[in-house]
């Protein structure tokens, strides 16, 4: 089986828009969490646009799944990391301009970096996964970080599969199958959706959870928070 963890940046973007606190991020956190989401992940980024450091510090007490936070390491993201200490972080190189993630760690050049920083989340207990393009050599340099699971970045796979181009799930396919044999966990996330999810899950072995926000928020427009979260569920199942 296949987690779903619901990244709900999309939600502190709503509210964002009119200042105010509508919605509420803890309270939407906790309906899915009702709904059936095994996870909520979130994304602080270094301008807070939509998740805040301080939705971070209100969510991390009340959830009663796993919480899983995803950023650049940076002194700030780090500190609050170790202040919060979630189930899991998620490590992604974002640039500061991104208007989203937009690549997978280069696992050799920053090796040492990366090793680093992962030795002092794990000291505190805190389960470590790394973003990766579905690259083979990146899926082993990840194994000497000394990171427990990576997080196949998923933005190829999901054009691919717009395009009717079903061969696009083939690198993730083989680089999960390796991550595997390496004895590292595997998660997937970027742009999967109610349409891609299940052939993606089909061809990927060993797949322990996915995060999905923008794609299952706009679903959950016309279809409702609940419906559209137990429909990822069966999906996975
Ligand atoms: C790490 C990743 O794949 C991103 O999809 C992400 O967490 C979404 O971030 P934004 O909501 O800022 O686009
Ligand atoms: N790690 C990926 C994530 O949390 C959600 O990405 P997206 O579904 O918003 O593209």
């Amino acid at each position: 089986m296949t987690k779903l963890s619901v990244n709900i940046n999309k939600i502190a973007t709503l509210r964002n828009a009119r200042g105010g606190d509508i919605p509420n991020v803890v309270e939407a956190a906790q309906k899915i969490e009702s709904f059936g989401g095994q996870g909520i992940t979130v994304h602080p980024r270094p301008d807070e646009r939509h998740i805040t450091y301080k939705d971070v510090r209100d969510l991390a007490p009340l959830l009663k799944t796993e919480f899983n936070i995803e950023g650049n390491p940076i002194a700030k993201f780090i500190n609050l990391v170790l202040e919060v200490k979630p189930a899991q972080v998620t490590l992604v190189p974002d640039a500061e301009d991104a208007i989203t993630s937009n690549a997978g760690w280069d696992t050799v050049k920053n090796k040492e970096f990366l090793q680093d920083v992962i030795k002092e989340f794990k000291q505190h207990g805190i389960r470590t996964s790394i973003f990766v393009d579905p690259d083979e050599e990146m899926v082993k340099a990840a194994l000497e970080t000394g990171t427990d699971r990576i997080e196949l970045y998923t933005e190829s796979y999901a054009v691919a599969y717009a395009n009717s181009d079903k061969k696009g799930v083939e690198p993730y396919n083989r680089c999960a199958e390796l991550a595997h044999t390496l004895g590292l966990g595997i998660n997937a996330g970027h742009d999967l959706s109610l349409d891609n999810i299940h052939y993606f899950q089909k061809k990927v072995p060993h797949l322990d959870e996915v995060s999905i926000g923008h794609a299952l928020i706009a679903e959950a427009l016309y279809l409702g928070l609940e419906d559209t979260i137990k429909k990822y569920r069966d999906l996975l199942n």
